[in-house]
């Protein structure tokens, strides 16, 4: 049974960092999940800005030669190291687009997906709404591309953790490795992507920002994907979490 002091509410960041430390000790939670959701294809249509005109992808049935337009139309990524916005292609070779330049209806099933993967996270029932993912960057990884191991910079007060999506596309390598201490969990996407008539499988994966993450060089074909910063937007109940 739940005790009295357990039975509160959290309310930040830092204070379920607290709780957490003691509900480690009654049962383990995951510091990273991954899964996969089958989303319409009629909602996998990517729009993008290039240069003055707009552009249209859709997935899963891209070609190589959209995704190098695409790519094309990016900027080089760039990352935080000390508090600032640097770009070292020896640390990560990528592209990015910002997230007014495109856009991605993935409708309904996108809170769907968000909950169930959040959920797992926190280990909390399916009911608890009390997170959100913003939309942060689309980025491209094609052949060669890489970003070696770092922890994501906190972008709010209410963050704690990132989800990223990758696009259903035909590629080898890009396998992104998530640690924590001795646990290793590799999110694999190359697999091909999984698609019937109406649907498409969508890869996803969900981690704390306190854990080490890297993506290993892409070898063939285009990895694109869409990183969410992860909020919490109010309290959220442990209790089903102790019970
Ligand atoms: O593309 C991925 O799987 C993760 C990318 C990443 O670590 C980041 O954008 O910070
Ligand atoms: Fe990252």
């Amino acid at each position: 049974m739940a005790s009295d002091a357990l039975s509160k509410t959290i309310t930040s960041y830092a204070h379920y960092q607290q709780l957490r430390k003691g509900l480690d000790e009654t049962q383990e939670t995951p510091m990273f999940t991954k899964g996969s959701w089958a989303f319409p294809k009629s909602q996998l249509i990517l729009w993008y800005k290039d240069g003055e005109a707009s552009s249209r992808i859709q997935f899963p049935n891209s070609s190589n030669v959209e995704l190098k337009l695409l790519s094309e139309a990016c900027q080089p990524a760039t990352f935080g190291r000390n508090h600032k916005d640097v770009l070292d292609e020896s640390y990560r070779l990528a592209r990015k687009m910002d997230a007014q330049d495109f856009s991605i209806n993935l409708g309904f099933e996108f809170y769907e997906m968000l909950t169930q993967a959040v959920s797992r996270l926190f280990g909390v029932e399916n009911s608890d709404k009390s997170f959100r993912a913003q939309l942060y960057k689309l980025n491209v990884y094609g052949p060669g591309s890489f970003f070696k191991a770092h922890k994501d910079t906190p972008r709010a007060d209410n963050m704690f953790g990132s989800l990223v999506l990758v696009l259903p596309t035909e590629h080898e390598g890009g396998a992104l490795l998530l640690r924590d201490g001795l646990k290793e969990l590799r999110f694999e996407s190359a697999e091909s992507p999984d698609a019937t008539v109406g649907s498409a499988s969508v890869p996803w994966a969900v981690f704390y920002s306190q854990v080490e993450h890297e993506v290993l060089p892409v070898i063939t074909g285009y990895r694109v994907t869409l990183t969410y910063v992860s909020l919490m937007t109010g309290p959220v109940s442990l209790l089903t979490a102790i019970i």
